[in-house]
């Protein structure tokens, strides 16, 4: 490579006591950490550091991420890792993953040199598995349908005309959100074998992050034994369902039953066929479906609570879209089902809020491995390079979504919608919202992208529109205050807390009191 301008090393972010300080802050203060990054990243395209044991190079901007998503790239050791570390699954299993080299794609990749036969390409199949359930329109509609139903049960609790004082937004539906999804995808069992597995799970989810960067260990104990906890309520979970379960009628049932209460959707039943073709290890099995669970939970209800947050601080916005969400109302609806998604998806208001809030709080650390060398951004990056594009960097660029009234750090509401005049039936001219990226999709990343972009953005944006929806056209509500996680009152709102893996909590939850119209 004599005379090419090809750079040996990324230069390496600065840190007072080397390879200790980064880790340090990236535990403690991820958003302070994150910004350094930023800052490192407008003088170089890349930046590496170490983050516990591994070595990582940081990249930005709309391009340089979108190149992760080549085929040079996987995502697949970063998920050994937090199947690994994360997850508990044991060695034995994950050697059946690491030793399949030929990809998650329909053919092996090229540089394999021996793909293991067909029925035991494991990142493939399970690809398929989640393809088949996530991305299928059919069980999408089951899913919103039943979803709809067991929220509503959540929601008629509340007895019309009553105002209910001191609600917690996030609390409520850390709760009721995460049992009705649960319900949806897994059915009735699990919940009913443990009431408080939904405690479990979020004392678990608040260390994923931590755990799957290997660098929780002795001094974290208590990330441990909250992942053990968890994976042992949902490995009991699967060996109750799948004993009560008749597997007979399940050959038909694949075609024609979309959901039932002691495995819950296709999705579910498929993941569990999935499992019990590669006989995996009870621990390992109790670890998969806690990722699974993760994938159902962790992102969409931060990112619900969040829209509510905004709509509710903002009482012209509330009535904006109570009044949009009118127009996706089923005429002579009945309680458990009234909203028709495809409309309520598709109106601009809503969405725009959508969009905006996903750009404001997921700050994924979008990871990729090269499975070749590359030359990325002008540097030399050996096989097994871990690279790793923050979407905050993108997502708060200040050329790119910032407008003289509204920085790009700052939620509008209205920033992804344009007034169009379109003429109507009788031929007069009405001004009409439009849902508008306004061509910046290149530097939008919530659900990643590529190969291993998020399989359940679908369910995600179902589950969220649909919760948000039947809040606000249900409820009349008012803003009470922001209390800290202890319950005392606080004086400011809520912001990004640090440390989760991809959309961040609110620090502060919002306290309303609320009464049911309907
Ligand atoms: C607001 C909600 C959600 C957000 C922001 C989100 C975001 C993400 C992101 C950033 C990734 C990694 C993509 C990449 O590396 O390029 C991912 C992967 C994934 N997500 Fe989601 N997700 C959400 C909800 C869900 C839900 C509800 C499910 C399942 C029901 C789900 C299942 C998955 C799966 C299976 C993958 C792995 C895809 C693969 O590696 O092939 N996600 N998600």
């Amino acid at each position: 490579r004599q005379g090419s301008k090809i750079q040996r090393k990324p230069p390496r972010l600065s840190e007072t006591i080397p390879f200790v300080s980064n880790t340090w802050q990236f535990i403690t203060n991820k958003q302070r950490f994150i910004d350094r990054v930023r800052e490192a990243l407008k003088s170089s395209p890349i930046v590496s550091c170490w983050l516990g044991p591994l070595k990582v190079h940081f990249v930005a901007g709309g391009s340089n991420t979108s190149l992760l998503f080549r085929s040079s790239f996987t995502s697949e050791p970063w998920i050994n890792r937090i199947q690994k570390h994360a997850a508990g699954y044991t060695s034995n299993d994950l050697k059946k993953f690491t030793g399949d080299e030929s990809g998650g794609a329909s053919l092996p990749r090229k540089s394999t040199k021996a793909s293991p036969p067909p029925e035991k390409r494991i990142w493939h199949l399970m690809h398929r598995v989640n393809e088949d359930g996530l991305m299928n329109e059919n069980s999408l509609t089951t899913f919103t349908k039943t979803y709809q139903g067991f929220f509503n049960e959540r929601i008629t609790a509340f007895t019309i005309g009553e105002w209910v004082e001191d609600i917690h937004v996030f609390a409520f539906l850390k709760q009721d959100m995460a049992a009705a999804a649960t319900r949806s995808m897994l059915g009735h069992r699990i919940i009913d074998l443990y009431p408080d597995i939904l405690d479990a799970f979020w004392d678990w989810e608040q260390y994923t992050d931590m755990l799957a960067f290997g660098i929780a260990g002795w001094f974290n104990w208590r990330a441990v034994a909250a992942r053990d906890r968890f994976c042992d309520m949902c490995f009991t979970w699967y060996e109750t369902a799948c004993r009560e379960y008749d597997w007979k009628k399940a050959v038909h049932d694949a075609q024609v039953e979309e959901w039932e209460p002691i495995l819950g959707s296709r999705m579910s039943r498929g993941h569990v066929r999935w499992m019990k073709d590669f006989e995996f290890s009870d621990r390992t099995i109790g670890g998969m479906l806690a990722l699974f669970i993760f994938g159902l939970h962790a992102n969409t209800i931060p990112i619900g609570t969040w829209m509510l947050i905004e709509i509710i601080k903002n009482p012209e916005l509330f009535r904006a879209i109570k009044q949009e969400i009118s127009q996706a109302m089923i005429q002579g609806h009945t309680c458990s089902e009234f909203l028709d998604y495809p409309m309520l998806a598709a109106l601009p208001l809503i969405q725009s809020v959508y969009v905006e809030v996903l750009r404001l709080h997921v700050g994924i650390l979008l990871t990729r491995t090269s499975t070749e060398y590359v030359e990325f951004a002008s540097y030399d990056l050996p096989k097994g390079s871990v690279l790793q594009a923050p979407t905050a960097v993108p997502h708060l660029d200040e050329e790119i979504w910032g407008t003289p009234d509204h920085p790009a750090r700052e939620f509008w509401a209205y920033r992804h919608v344009e007034l169009k005049k379109v003429r109507d039936a009788t031929g007069q001219i009405t001004n009409r919202l439009e849902f508008s990226m306004k061509g910046r999709k290149a530097s939008y990343f919530p659900y990643g992208g590529g190969f291993h972009m998020c399989t359940g953005r679908k369910y995600a944006k179902s589950e969220i529109l649909t919760s948000v929806a039947m809040i606000v056209s249900r409820f009349d509500v008012e803003f009470v205050g922001w209390v800290k996680p202890d319950g005392s009152r606080s004086g400011r709102p809520a912001i990004d807390s640090t440390g989760n893996a991809v959309a961040s909590h609110p620090d502060r939850d919002m306290k309303i009191r609320w009464q049911r119209l309907w």
